[in-house]
């Protein structure tokens, strides 16, 4: 991804201090929202009823979340305002926090990517030479490629469409040798899942014919491994300092935690949870496809057969802590609900990306930075100070607080260290009674 000369800032000091109005009004100033953007973003009920109606099924209402914005993000020396949906509290914080910290590097995350290649697979069975079929079916390969073409002109105009096949053979399973082929295919800017599978069933009696057998499944694989997004980030010691814990203490904590997830796969799910945190919420704000992502990031976490940490961190020569992440990331910016829903074309105004590789890489970016605030917490203080000082907010309005009365209670909750519901409505009522 190059690096452009925009002029967006997304160092908003003291952004976390305004009201969400005042958010929304210093978010339109610097990415440079029209007020119809404002008005959308400002509105409870942007998704009418009608529109989500039209979305799934025996729809009978909407469901809200909330929006907040990472600030801080520089990636490939753009900065950026990231938009995220997440019901958890702490998430927007801790990305924002270790945004602030990589941009001290000037640069910020790098990334990069593939190109956006999709598969899809067609199941063959009744096969009584899996082996002379894959040869069968790989000779047959230009006629495969030339018929899935053939189902998405659009696609092929844009400087997509399917580039090769490739066949897996299983020789021996419970319903005899399968063979499966695959159909690799360039999706531009789509998710591609709807792409894939319509040239997937297109090609089925091609690929019934060559191979002397009977198809039946043809539908995308989540593990997007030819689609993967990469960021990295490196930050000095002196970055990473903290008034009790120096730099050189942190980068060895945060080391010696990423290792612990590399080699043991109870704390790699959690790990890998904390990565998603920063993904989820950018996906589910461009409207994309969540599930999808989950399933590919874990897919892709095993490796030769064993489930481990889609991170690693490292210390350079110089002493500096480097963090890499390297993940499928199918994301699109037309199709699905990217352009159905309001809100996520909103994101996409506030993310400014052009193309769907590059909301692939900002992605990625959030997921390291997320990963990195974890274990930086995870490896120091603990997870509980950070984490339940923002959530003392969640606590505060379970025990019945409003308005101002939840920052009130909130504080004195995280002041104690003590974030408990019965503890909060002790506080309420002494708030109340004067
Ligand atoms: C929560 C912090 C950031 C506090 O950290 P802190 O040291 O109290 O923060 P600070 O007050 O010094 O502020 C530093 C920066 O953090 C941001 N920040 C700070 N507070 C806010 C706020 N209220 N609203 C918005 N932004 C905030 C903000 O960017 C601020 O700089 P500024 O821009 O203001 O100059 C830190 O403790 C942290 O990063 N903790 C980790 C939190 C985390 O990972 N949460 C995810 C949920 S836990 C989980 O599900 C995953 C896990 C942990 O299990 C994964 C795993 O095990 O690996
Ligand atoms: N296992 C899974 O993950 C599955 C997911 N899904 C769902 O599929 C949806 C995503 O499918 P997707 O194929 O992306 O959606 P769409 O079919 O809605 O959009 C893709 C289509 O958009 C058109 N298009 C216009 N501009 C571009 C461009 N710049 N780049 C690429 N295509 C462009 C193309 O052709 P044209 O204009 O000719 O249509 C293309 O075929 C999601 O809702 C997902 O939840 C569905 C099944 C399974």
């Amino acid at each position: 991804m190059q690096a452009c000369g925009s002029a967006l800032n997304s160092r908003l000091e003291n952004y976390r201090n305004l009201t969400p109005a005042e958010r929304l009004a210093e978010l339109a100033r610097a990415a440079g929202l029209d007020a119809a953007d404002q008005a959308l973003l400002a509105d409870p009920a942007a998704l009418a009823v009608d529109r989500a109606n039209g979305m799934i099924e025996n729809v009978i209402g909407t469901f809200q979340l909330p929006m907040g914005v990472a600030t801080n993000f520089r990636i490939n020396g753009r900065d950026y305002l990231i938009p995220m949906v997440v019901e958890e509290p702490s998430v927007v914080a801790a990305a924002s926090y270790m945004a602030r910290i990589a941009r001290s590097n000037d640069i910020g995350f790098e990334t990069s990517s593939t190109a956006p290649i999709m598969r899809a697979q067609v199941q063959v069975l009744d096969v009584t030479d899996p082996w002379g079929a894959r040869l069968r079916i790989l000779a047959a390969r230009e006629a495969i490629i030339a018929a899935a073409n053939a189902k998405d002109a659009k696609l092929v105009s844009l400087g997509g469409g399917c580039r090769d096949i490739e066949v897996h053979v299983f020789p021996e399973s419970r319903v005899g040798p399968m063979v499966v082929m695959h159909l690799l295919v360039d999706v531009r800017d789509a998710m591609g899942a709807n792409t894939v599978n319509t040239m997937a069933e297109a090609v089925a009696p091609l690929v019934e014919q060559a191979a002397g057998g009977r198809v039946r499944l043809r539908i995308l694989s989540n593990l997007a491994d030819l689609r993967l997004a990469r960021a990295s980030v490196r930050v000095s010691p002196a970055a990473l300092a903290t008034k009790t814990v120096s730099g050189e203490d942190m980068v060895t904590g945060i080391v010696e935690a990423a290792e612990f997830a590399a080699i043991d796969p109870y704390r790699a799910a959690t790990h890998n949870k904390g990565i998603m945190n920063g993904i989820d919420p950018v996906v589910v704000a461009t409207g994309n496809d969540w599930r999808a992502i989950e399933a590919g990031a874990h897919a892709f976490a095993v490796k030769d057969g064993r489930y481990t940490s889609l991170t690693t961190w490292e210390r350079d020569r110089d002493g500096n802590l480097v963090g890499t992440l390297e993940m499928p990331m199918a994301l699109g910016l037309v199709g699905g609900a990217t352009k159905t829903h309001p809100l996520a074309q909103a994101a996409l105004r506030i993310l400014k990306v052009e193309t769907a590789q590059e909301l692939a890489e900002v992605t990625v970016a959030v997921g390291l930075a997320q990963n990195m605030a974890a274990l930086r917490a995870l490896a120091t203080e603990g997870i509980q100070r950070g984490h339940m000082a923002l959530h003392a907010r969640n606590i505060a309005i379970l025990a019945g607080a409003e308005g101002a009365e939840i920052e009130a209670v909130a504080k004195q909750l995280a002041a104690a260290h003590d974030v408990r519901v019965d503890r909060a409505r002790e506080l309420l009522d002494a708030l109340r009674r004067g």
